[in-house]
């Protein structure tokens, strides 16, 4: 009698996986990243850096490897649940989600900026250690709850996606926690950077469960990635 044809449940080895999934930001970091990429020998067979075009994943010209773009908050998601095997995003990400999931090897050393508080530039001084609450207007609820209660503060959030820079002008919350890179965000809208929380590169980050049931290929890929940011760096 034939015996029944198992329905496989797994694929049978790492190449019947399919393609790698790469998860790459849209917006500021795409910009700088394209060196970086086309370094580590990443063409995508169509402009995914075309934000115009409705398209969101990628073929390249490896058969191996698919590019998808996505929000940046997105990228963490994506790699967290091992629906892409690698991302890059900013380290403000990785902090504010925090998924054990995620390994970070690698610094690019671009999108360089810091997570500040700030406050209105006619606050009045004042100690924060003698807050017991405060309200706080930012897109990083657990970076900012987290910074707060380190230093006993409960804080109570204010979640915006954007545009924190107002909250604070328009009775929304005493201060915000947001990014900072030259500052002129901030002077523009009447605040000043206080407190620095965390200084914020991008990284190469990596799906931990991935990296053990693919080490060949995605240690390849950090590989080629390490190397393209030695060759970048050397010139
Ligand atoms: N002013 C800045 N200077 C340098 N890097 C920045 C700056 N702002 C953001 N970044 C980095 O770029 C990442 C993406 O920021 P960007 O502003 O492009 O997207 P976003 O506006 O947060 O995303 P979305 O449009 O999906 O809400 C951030 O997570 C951070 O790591
Ligand atoms: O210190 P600066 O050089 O002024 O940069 C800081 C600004 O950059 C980011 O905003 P972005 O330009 O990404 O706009 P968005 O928050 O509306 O996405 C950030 O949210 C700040 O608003």
């Amino acid at each position: 009698m034939d015996q029944p044809i198992p329905t496989p449940l797994s694929p049978a080895t790492p190449e019947d996986a399919g393609p790698i999934v790469l998860a790459l930001p849209k917006g500021r970091i795409l910009d700088e990243l394209g060196p970086v990429l086309a370094r580590a020998g990443i063409a995508p067979a169509s402009d995914y850096a075309d934000e115009s075009s409705r398209r969101l994943r990628f073929p390249t010209d490896d058969p191996a490897l698919d590019v998808i773009r996505v929000r940046s908050f997105d990228v963490a998601t994506f790699v967290a649940h091992g629906a892409a095997q690698i991302g890059i995003c900013g380290a403000d990400v990785l902090m504010e989600f925090d998924y054990p999931e995620i390994y970070a090897p690698l610094d690019l050393g671009i999108g360089r900026c810091r997570v500040s508080v700030a406050e209105p530039v006619d606050a009045p001084a004042d100690d924060p250690s003698r807050w017991s609450r405060i309200t706080v207007a930012t897109k990083y609820p657990n970076i900012a709850q987290r910074h707060f209660a380190a230093r006993g503060v409960q804080a109570e959030i204010v979640h915006l996606n954007g545009a924190m820079e107002l909250a604070p002008s328009m009775g929304l919350a005493k201060l915000i926690v947001d990014l900072v890179q030259t500052g002129s965000t901030l002077k523009a809208n009447g605040l000043r950077e206080g407190e620095v929380i965390a200084h914020v590169t991008s990284r190469l980050v990596v799906n931990r469960t991935a990296l053990k049931t693919r080490p060949e290929a995605i240690g390849a890929w950090i590989a080629r990635f390490r190397a393209a940011l030695a060759e970048r760096d050397a010139r």
